[in-house]
C-alpha cells in the first residue's frame, strides 16, 4: 500500500528557488528507503519540502495512509527548556490524542528501550546530546504514525541506542509504518534500506535498490559506499 507519495518539481528558498529540481519517490508500507546525497546535496531542502516547511514548492506531496499522518524526527533536538522528559511525552500524546493508558504503556515501553526510565522527570536541558536525541525518537515513536521522516539519526547514539533503534524502526516497518532516512552512515543504510534516493546537486543522480544503483553506476558488486564516490 502507497504511503507517501513525492513529487517535487522544484524547491528553494529566497534567494534560489530550485535547489531541488525533479526529485520523485513514493514510499510504500513497511519500506525503508534512505536519502543520501553529499553535504549540500539537498537531503533536508527535500524534507522540508516534504513536511510544508518551503514557501517555494512546486510538485505534490501526498501522504495516503490511513491514519494519514507523520512523524518527524529532526537531526537536532528541538525540546522546551522548562519541560521534563515525561513532561515532553505528555504533551506529544495530548497533541496526537493519544488515550491515557495507550500512552502510558508505549511510554514506559519506549523509556525501557532506550534507557532513559530514570530521568524521566528530569528536566532535558540537564541531558548530554546522545539522550535529547533520543527524546526525540522516544516521541516520534510514541505516535505510532504510517510514515516516518527522519533526518540523520545516527549521529550522537552510542552503539547500544544505535540497537535499540533500529530494532524499533524495524518492527515500525513490520507494523506497516514506511520510514524515509537521511543519513550519511552509507553502511548500516546499505544494509537496512530497502531502496535508495541520491541525491546530488539538487538533482537524483541514482534510484532504487542497490542492484540498480549498482547498474546506475555501471559497478557491478560495489558497495553503496563506492556508487556514492562514483555518482556523486
Ligand atoms: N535557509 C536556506 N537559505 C538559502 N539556501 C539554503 C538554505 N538552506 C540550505 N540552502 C542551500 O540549499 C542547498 C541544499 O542544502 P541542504 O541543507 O538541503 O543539503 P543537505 O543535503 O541536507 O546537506 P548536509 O548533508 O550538509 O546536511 C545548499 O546549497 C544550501 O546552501
Amino acid at each position: 500500500m502507497e504511503l507517501l507519495h513525492v513529487h517535487i518539481e522544484q524547491a528553494g528558498y529566497e534567494e534560489r528557488d530550485n535547489v531541488i529540481r525533479n526529485v520523485a519517490f513514493t514510499l510504500g508500507s513497511g519500506q525503508l528507503v534512505g536519502l543520501i546525497g553529499p553535504n549540500g546535496a539537498g537531503k533536508s531542502t527535500t524534507i522540508k519540502a516534504i513536511l510544508g516547511l518551503i514557501k517555494k514548492t512546486k510538485g505534490e506531496v501526498r501522504f495516503s495512509g490511513p491514519q494519514g499522518n507523520y512523524a518527524y524526527i529532526p537531526e537536532h533536538p528541538i525540546l522546551y527548556e522548562e519541560l521534563t522528559l515525561w513532561e515532553h511525552l505528555e504533551l506529544a500524546a495530548a497533541a496526537y490524542g493519544l488515550k491515557a493508558d495507550e500512552f502510558r504503556e508505549r511510554a514506559e515501553e519506549l523509556l525501557a528501550q532506550f534507557k532513559l526510565g530514570d530521568v524521566r522527570h528530569h528536566l532535558t536541558t540537564s541531558f548530554s546530546k546522545g539522550m535529547q536525541q533520543k527524546v526525540m525518537l522516544i516521541i516520534g515513536f510514541l505516535t505510532k504514525p504510517d510514515v516516518y521522516i527522519v533526518d540523520e539519526p545516527f549521529i550522537g547514539l552510542d552503539p547500544k541506542a544505535t540497537k535499540e533503534l533500529l530494532d524499533t524502526l524495524n518492527a515500525e516497518r513490520r507494523r506497516g509504518a514506511a520510514i524515509l532516512m537521511s543519513t550519511h552512515v552509507l553502511d548500516t543504510a546499505e544494509r537496512i534500506c530497502d531502496s535508495f534516493v541520491l541525491l546530488n546537486a539538487g538533482e537524483t543522480v541514482a534510484q532504487g535498490d542497490l542492484d540498480q544503483i549498482r547498474s546506475d553506476c555501471g559497478m557491478p558488486g560495489a558497495s553503496l559506499f563506492e556508487c556514492f564516490h562514483t555518482l556523486t
